[in-house]
């Protein structure tokens, strides 16, 4: 639209106002007479972006990777009409040429056929060529696992697979995390039966004292302390967490196969290692759902586990020495009893009509528990618990299938210590006075209030201080550093 000021004047302006209002306005007050008058612009595709594709040269950011790109700013290349020149009335101007667009790279199906990816274009395939691969920079040669069980749909005669191949767990990697009760060894598994990547949570924090073994064996995985191939280096083995010790810039000692497996003879005096077969609840562990206690009883496991245990000394049976607690939570990629999240969404609507939590699985054409125990207790033998000839365990739990399908997998259950409910201890606490909650080692007023590790209380601790420093120091995040505001 013109200016007041421009040399086309106030008559300019007006009409410009004029085509502005009868296209904008909802009705045009002399429409009847104007019908007709002029041509209908209702775009069919949003002006912005007809604005984008008309203007400059023909670029998207599809482009960016070819040769033309050095003649952009070169005013030859800008061949585009100058409107800011336009004058009503006045003749189309001579239009610069264009440069012509060249692309040095060569056409797409050739470099597929160079590749020998032909008649593949649709696939995702990743090739040697793809720039930015996560995995490039980093080269770990990973064990072979057995394919995976196929379905008798699935089966074909061309890809013949052993039809029920022995079930192998595969720790592919370890690494310590801090938690609120103390650090923790997460260990990540693959296997041959699903493709969901289960979890082992290894409580073992005597394995970070430099001078270990300690006075029971440490927790470790036999897959990950394998060797995987001759060409693997210590940095690969360091890498993927089989390590001894704390890592750190001083102190990077590979493990060796069979690390940790020695039975040490103060054995007998030494309680079994504490176990839990906890099942993902994205509800109850991610946001709080108080619909389930699932987030409250990781916590609880992770923190009973850790206690310190007293045993007798094995140099003075008179005296006692108190040493870290063991175990470890076997964190299983069942969600919902293993009908998954989404049907789990769809039993909670079922259970607000009045369901049960059991009738809801079955109304939905589910069992009330799909899970499967197999994978967790080769996890467990793969960590040297339960297995034969090794150490029997503690198993944290309330439900006896748990227990039962355990045992059934060869896994040896010395106890079974139960999972109370925090809210049910401190109701048993009232009235039993506080012998019951002292005896699992808290009393009324602590953490009762956290039904999750999300009301848990606050996270604090050395490697918190380092992620944070790093963060402001080296991506720029706005926080204030501690040395900052120390003064204030
Ligand atoms: N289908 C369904 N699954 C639920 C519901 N509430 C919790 N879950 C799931 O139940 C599983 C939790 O089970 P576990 O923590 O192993 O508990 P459990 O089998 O009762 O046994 P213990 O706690 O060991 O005594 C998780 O996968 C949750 O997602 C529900 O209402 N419906």
């Amino acid at each position: 639209m013109a200016h007041r000021d421009d040399h086309r004047g106030i008559e300019d302006s007006l009409a410009d106002l004029e085509l502005l209002d009868m296209l904008t306005a909802p009705a045009f007050p002399n429409a009847h007479e104007l019908k007709g008058a002029y041509k209908r612009r209702d775009a069919d595709l949003d002006p912005l972006l007809l604005a984008a594709a008309a203007s400059y040269a023909h670029v998207t950011r599809n482009h960016y990777a070819h040769d033309f790109f050095p003649a952009i700013g070169d005013p030859r290349a800008e061949g585009a009409y100058d409107w800011t020149k336009w004058q009503p009335g006045a003749a189309r101007q001579e239009r610069k040429p264009r440069l012509k667009y060249e692309s040095r790279q060569a056409p797409r199906s050739q470099r597929l056929k160079q590749l020998g990816l032909e008649g593949k274009e649709n696939d995702s395939v990743r090739t040697t060529s793809t720039p930015l691969r996560a995995a490039d920079n980093l080269p770990l040669p990973t064990p072979k696992i057995a394919p995976r069980e196929p379905s008798s749909s699935s089966a074909s005669a061309s890809t013949q697979v052993p039809p029920n191949p022995e079930l192998e767990v595969q720790c592919m990697a370890r690494t310590r995390v801090p938690t609120p009760h103390g650090p923790v060894f997460l260990h990540l598994y693959h296997n041959n039966r699903d493709k969901k990547e289960h979890l082992a949570i290894v409580v073992d924090p005597a394995q970070l004292q430099e001078d270990y073994p300690s006075l029971a064996p440490s927790i470790r995985s036999r897959t990950l302390d394998a060797i995987w191939s001759d060409s693997e280096t210590e940095m690969d083995r360091i890498t993927r967490g089989a390590y001894v010790g704390r890592l750190s810039k001083d102190s990077q000692k590979p493990s060796h196969p069979g690390v940790g497996r020695a039975v040490t003879p103060s054995l007998d005096t030494i309680p079994s290692p504490l176990i839990r077969i906890h099942s993902e609840c994205f509800t109850g562990e991610t946001i709080g759902s108080m619909r389930c206690d699932c987030g409250e009883q990781l916590d609880e496991a992770i923190r009973q586990i850790a206690l310190p245990i007293t045993v007798p000394d094995p140099s003075d049976p008179a005296r006692t020495v108190t040493i870290p607690g063991r175990g470890a939570v076997i964190y299983m990629r069942q969600e919902g009893r293993g009908i998954g999240l989404l049907s789990k969404i769809r039993a909670y609507n079922l259970q607000d009509l009045g369901h049960d939590t059991v009738t809801a699985n079955l109304l939905l054409g589910h069992q009330a528990d799909e899970r499967g125990y197999e994978i967790a207790a080769a996890i467990l033998r793969d960590l040297g618990l339960g297995a034969d000839g090794l150490e029997g365990v503690r198993l944290l739990t309330n439900n006896p299938d748990k227990m039962h399908a355990l045992e059934e997998e060869g896994i040896r259950i010395v106890e079974r210590v139960p999972m109370v409910p925090r809210s049910w201890q401190r109701r048993q606490h009232h009235k039993l006075g506080h012998d019951l909650a002292d005896a699992h080692g808290y009393g009324e007023d602590e953490r009762v209030k956290g039904a999750t590790m999300i009301g848990g209380g606050e996270v604090y601790g050395e490697d918190l201080d380092k992620y944070l420093r790093t963060k402001v120091l080296r991506m720029g995040h706005m926080l204030p550093l501690l040395s900052d505001t120390s003064d204030s």
